[in-house]
């Protein structure tokens, strides 16, 4: 039962190599991939476990659901599915390269590395409306760590995975906070910095463009650092959802922990508090030995 580091020793020594260097050529040529597989990893796990239900193809599958709509790098794990494939046939999960190609798009934007336990097997189901366990950006912190705890984690892991600090968000989900939020004043959602808020304004004009992408991590969003936290502290969070890490005070305390003035430290804590959740994460209700099966074809069950 459970996962372990090596699995796959014996059977397809070659399984970590081979997700490396198939992450490594596609994030060459499009670096966006990198927070496009972290994503995916954790859309899958929050949804029937880690088991690969996110890359099923169909008329009401996961991916289809509005949640999962901008979800990108389902190329990059077809690529090194092939290749493993071909290498041992029937032998590596669809579930185990999303948690693999994850760990390495992290080690690719300059973050921490993690040995990730394999043993996972592929899931037979994936319906689109198994996607409310996500958490949406207008949840409150009470509704964020409630779903985080029905997963088995708990708020530091919330804090610390929130925290990724790569990757981008289209202006369509906090264009709003910029203009309507509230009724009175100038109607901007008053948590955010006076002089950050003209500067997102330009960005997403209230009738421009909902698909322009724009950091999540403002100054450091292809980069995996702390700065994601001083971000908080310093009214600069995106979503709503991530703004409200700084204000609820059971979470503040853990945006403090990571962006304290003993930066080097801290730094380094944030680096294994990541590491440590992530495995957390890659473990939400795995199949093993028997249960659910290898796919041949990743975006298809057998
Ligand atoms: C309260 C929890 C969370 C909410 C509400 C949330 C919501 C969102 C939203 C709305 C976006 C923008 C999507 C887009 O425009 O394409 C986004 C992006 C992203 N999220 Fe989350 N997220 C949460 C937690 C997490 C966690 C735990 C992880 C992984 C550890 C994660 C990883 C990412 C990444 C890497 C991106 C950037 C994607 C890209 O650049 O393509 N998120 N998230
Ligand atoms: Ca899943
Ligand atoms: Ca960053």
């Amino acid at each position: 039962q459970g996962t372990r580091v090596g699995f796959y020793s014996k059977s397809c020594p070659q399984v970590e190599t081979t997700v490396r260097s198939t992450v490594q050529s596609h994030f060459r040529s499009d670096p966006t991939i990198a927070p496009g597989l972290l994503r995916m990893h954790f859309h899958d796990c929050f949804v029937q476990g880690c088991d690969a239900s996110v890359l099923i193809d169909g008329p009401s599958t996961e991916k289809t659901a509005p949640p999962n709509q901008l979800l990108r790098g389902y190329d990059v794990i077809d690529d090194a599915k092939t290749q493993l494939e071909a290498a041992c046939p029937g032998v590596v999960s669809c579930a185990d390269i999303l948690a693999l190609a994850a760990r390495d798009s992290v080690v690719l934007a300059n973050g921490p590395s993690w040995q990730v336990p394999t043993g996972r097997r592929d899931g037979l189901v994936s319906r689109a409306s198994d996607t409310t366990t996500l958490p949406g950006f207008t949840d409150s912190i009470d509704v964020q760590k409630q779903k985080f705890a029905d997963q088995g984690l708990n708020t530091q892991d919330l804090v610390t995975l929130v925290g990724h600090t790569i990757g981008t968000t289209a202006c369509q989900f906090f264009r709003y906070r910029l203009y309507n939020f509230t009724t009175t004043g100038n109607g901007a959602d008053p948590t955010i910095d006076s002089n950050f808020l003209p500067q997102l304004q330009a960005l997403c004009p209230p009738n421009g463009d909902g698909t322009r992408r724009i950091g999540l991590d403002t100054g450091s969003s292809d980069r995996f650092d702390g700065s994601f936290f001083t971000n908080l502290r310093n009214g600069r969070g995106i979503l709503e959802s991530d703004q409200k890490l700084w204000t609820d005070p059971s979470t503040r305390t853990f945006v403090q922990q990571f962006s304290g003035p003993i930066r080097g430290l801290l730094g380094l804590r944030f680096n294994i508090e990541f590491g440590r959740s992530m495995v957390k994460m890659s473990n939400i209700g795995v199949k093993t030995g028997t249960e659910g099966e290898i796919r041949r074809v990743c975006s298809a069950i057998n």
